[in-house]
């Protein structure tokens, strides 16, 4: 079954509940592979490796997902650190792959 906010209003019991934070942190996961194999693009697509680390691009995205998370209310502190991470997190991951692409 689908899940919106109004479905998950009307749960009653918490293994319904945690089928649905499952099914989402399922969807999650999947959305953040597809994020991922964006840097696999990110790496073939920059042809200077100095480019992989992008300062400004990261505080633009950074305050892109602070006005997101204020928009749906829920705690901005927190998604920002998250989303300190995860860039850390595929910034590493696109030089990785930076170096595979062009066997270095
Ligand atoms: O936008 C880019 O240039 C990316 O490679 C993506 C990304 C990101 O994770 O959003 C990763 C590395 C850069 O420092 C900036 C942003």
């Amino acid at each position: 079954m689908p899940y919106s906010k109004d479905s998950i209003a009307k749960i009653r019991e918490m293994s319904e509940l945690r089928d649905t934070i499952d099914r989402l942190d399922s969807d999650l996961i999947a959305l953040l592979k597809l994020r991922f194999q964006c840097m696999n693009a990110a790496a073939r697509i920059k042809s200077e490796k100095s480019a992989v680390r992008d300062e400004k691009r990261k505080a633009e995205v950074l305050e892109n997902v602070k006005q997101l998370a204020s928009a749906a209310g829920i705690p901005v502190p927190t998604m920002a650190a998250i989303w300190e991470m995860l860039i850390e997190t595929s910034i590493s991951y696109e030089l990785e792959k930076w170096d595979q692409i062009r066997g270095s």
